[in-house]
């Protein structure tokens, strides 16, 4: 049985699973990596022989307790210890040992912190096991990311595919199972019973080719785990009746007709195998659960072999699962209302029919229902990203990434399509074809750019403000095709502040599963500058943190799928070159000048500002582009806005306000004149000074290296 009251559980972790199975005394057919027990929690250090002897009790508590002595000068794989607090959802890995013999004083310090931080979760643990701890909700999101999670279970157990089940029912079996679980507040909660399957997961995954159950067995596993929490009413009538007004009997129903929608043929023999398997909190779920699937009709007011297509005006409503969650996912991963809203009428619709065909969809018609349109290709561009999704989950996962920082990062940072090409960008030729060659090459010839010719750890792009720093990094990122995070680094280092370190390491962890990437970090300066004495501590963080992940660019282990290292570029901009300190002046190995156009660039600049609109013959470019000698880009930009709204301007001041509402656009809408810049020549200034120029001469001179 799921425990009823939060419960730390222990973990450890070791590369070698014989060793772990042996020093635990553990059931040698437990053959996972993870090994899970519940915590007695007496972990002792025994400096005489450099061990730390940890006591467990099995989850049935107390009936075998294993007292083992696990040495810690090992030479294999470090163990990594964590504490699971149930109610958290959160496995916190509080310690991992040292993998060598090291320092005696340095494995008992880690050992004593191992030990006060697990009195730390037991104390906690003992708090919120009163019952009047109030249990939070689940949002939206954290659903969303159980039921996809739980349904990446299932496909990589292959049962959805054995068993030909559909996604969106199987989706929406899982939503409804939640919604149940909400609905219906017993001592456990959807968060422990995701939990408690993901247990079950790894248990059959070991198990799946040797003790050669059959899929629906599996499944059957797995879903009896997550709703091993939902109690069927008691067998007490009293409690029953009250139990059914509070309308739990139906949101039971509900899980109970899917399931059997799904298994109309539960395996005899299933139990018989499980046997064999020492996993008692999952094998007591189970046959709950297989109790119930054998008693139908004693649990459900319904006829005895149940089928997608049968049932009863009430029980027809009480089949149908709470689909708003539904809803709200998919209408998370599509995006569009309009679907959304086409969906929800379709859910509604069943409650009205009373056709005795109508209780719940097969699941080809859901397949077609569900992307609200006959045609399957809508449905197939979905369940495309769905699966795009679900594969970057399962990497996330396995390179440790925070999800709920990774969230952030993909909200705040990953900018998707910056849509700026190198032709939207007068000028700057040497540095175009410098990021290109940076970015590019060595994604084409992957095996060149190894040893001396490995690709730039960063480039750092100087120059005074406004003249395309951040046009040519987003412009990277359109024509090199490669994810673009895009990172202000003032903000990276006050607004995350406490969590900014793990946002860096998580940043580059992304940056790597997306690779090839861009990360940008503008005003880099302002996170590091050189160390002075007030340099805040917190910042220095986060500076070390970055250089840090910096020197691991190009070196990292991760790999992509077809075995290349990333490739992720960090592209660094600041106005104030001089400011930055020599750690990181050195990782950005090349330090190029972006300047305030030339002639040329001026021209072009003009050009591209003007395009698609009229201008008159007396509009002399290059004229003009000789009186702007020292603009920056985005004055010439102001430049060009201020002279197409010349005119606008003039005609407005001459309207009266009445008029200003049946004006005709057309009438407003006249070509740029010569004169028009004339006048807005006289009105906008350059932004750059001499001085400023000569400045970051001098800092290239000393300092640059394009
Ligand atoms: N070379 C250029 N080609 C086209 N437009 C440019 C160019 N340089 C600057 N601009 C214009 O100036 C605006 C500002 O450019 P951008 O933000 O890239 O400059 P920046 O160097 O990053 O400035 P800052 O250092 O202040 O962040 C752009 O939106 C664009 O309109």
């Amino acid at each position: 049985m799921l425990p009823s009251s939060p419960q730390l559980i222990f973990w450890v972790r070791t590369g070698d699973v014989s060793s772990a199975i042996r020093t635990l005394a553990l059931p040698t057919n437990v053959a996972s990596t993870e090994i899970r027990a519940a915590l007695l929690a007496d972990l002792k250090f025994n400096p005489s022989n450099l061990s730390f002897v940890v006591t467990i009790k099995d989850s049935q508590q107390c009936s075998h307790p294993l007292t083992s002595s696990i040495p810690v000068n090992t030479e294999a794989t470090p163990y990594q210890v964590s504490v699971l607090d149930l109610p958290q959802r959160d496995t916190t890995v509080i310690s991992e040992l040292p993998a060598k013999r090291g320092d005696l004083d340095d494995v008992r310090a880690e050992i004593q912190a191992l030990q006060r931080q697990i009195c730390l979760f037991k104390k906690r643990a003992g708090h919120e096991s009163e019952p009047s701890a109030p249990r939070s909700a689940l949002t939206d999101e954290e659903a969303q990311e159980y039921v996809l999670d739980l349904e990446m279970l299932a496909i990589e157990l292959g049962v959805t595919r054995d068993l030909g089940i559909d996604l969106p029912v199987l989706r929406r079996f899982l939503f409804s199972i939640k919604d149940a679980f909400e609905s219906n507040p017993g001592p456990t909660h959807f968060r422990q019973s995701h939990q408690m399957t993901r247990s079950v997961f790894h248990v059959l995954q070991a198990n799946y080719a040797t003790a050669k159950w059959k899929p629906q067995d599996s499944l059957v596993c797995l879903l009896s785990a997550l709703t091993c929490g939902l109690r069927r009413p008691s067998s007490d009538k009293a409690a029953t009746k009250a139990q059914a007004s509070k309308t739990n009997h139906y949101h039971a129903q509900d899980q109970f007709s899917i399931l059997m929608s799904l298994f109309n043929n539960p395996s005899t023999n299933f139990l018989a195998q499980l046997d064999a398997i020492d996993f008692k909190d999952f094998k007591e779920a189970l046959k709950n659960n297989l109790s119930i699937l054998a008693a139908p009709r004693s649990f459900l007011d319904i006829p005895p072999r149940i089928t997608n297509t049968s049932g009863t005006g009430e029980q027809k409503q009480s089949q149908i699962p709470s689909v708003s969650a539904v809803d709200r996912f998919n209408a998370s991963t599509t995006g569009t209302t309009s679907q959304l809203k086409r969906r929800t009428s379709w859910t509604a619709a069943p409650k009205k029919v009373t056709s005795a065909t109508a209780t719940v969809d097969k699941p080809s018609q859901i397949a077609t229902k569900d992307t609200g349109a006959p045609s399957t290709a809508p449905a197939a561009s979905r369940n495309d990203k769905i699966m795009k999704d679900r594969e970057l989950a399962k990497l996330y996962e396995k390179e440790g990434v925070d999800k709920e920082l990774a969230l952030l990062i993909r909200q705040d940072m990953l900018e998707l399509a910056p849509n700026v090409r190198w032709t939207d960008i007068a000028g700057q030729e040497e540095a175009k074809t410098l990021l290109s060659e940076a970015l590019v090459l060595p994604a084409l010839m992957p095996d060149f750019f190894k040893g001396i010719r490995r690709p730039w750890r960063g480039i750092l792009m100087t120059g005074p403000p406004g003249t395309g720093k951040t046009m040519l990094a987003k412009a990277v990122a359109t024509e090199c095709k490669t994810t673009f995070f895009n990172v202000s680094a003032s903000t990276l280092a006050s607004k995350w502040r406490g969590e900014s370190e793990k946002l860096v390491r998580t940043l580059f962890t992304m940056a790597r599963i997306h690779s090839p990437s861009t990360i940008f970090i503008d005003e880099i300066d302002s996170i590091s500058s050189a160390r002075g004495g007030h340099e805040h501590e917190s910042s220095r963080r986060v500076k070390t943190e970055l250089l840090v992940q910096m020197d691991g660019v190009g070196t990292s282990a991760t790999r992509t799928a077809n075995g290349q290292e990333p490739i992720v570029m960090v592209l660094a901009a600041t106005n104030l070159p001089w400011l930055l300190d020599e750690a990181m002046r050195r990782r950005l190995e090349k330090r190029i000048y972006i300047g305030p156009p030339d002639q040329l660039a001026r021209e072009q600049m003009i050009r591209i500002s003007l395009n698609g609109i009229r201008v008159t013959e007396d509009v002399d470019v290059e004229q003009i582009a000789k009186q702007i000698a020292g603009f920056s880009g985005s004055d010439i930009a102001n430049l060009c806005r201020d002279a197409a709204m010349m005119n606008l301007r003039q005609k407005m001041r001459a309207l009266k306000p009445s008029q200003l509402h049946t004006v005709k656009t057309e009438e407003l809408d006249t070509p740029i004149s010569g004169n028009d810049f004339t006048q807005a020549l006289a009105k906008v200034q350059s932004s750059l000074s001499g001085n400023d120029i000569e400045r970051y001469e001098q800092w290239l001179a000393d300092y640059g290296s394009a």
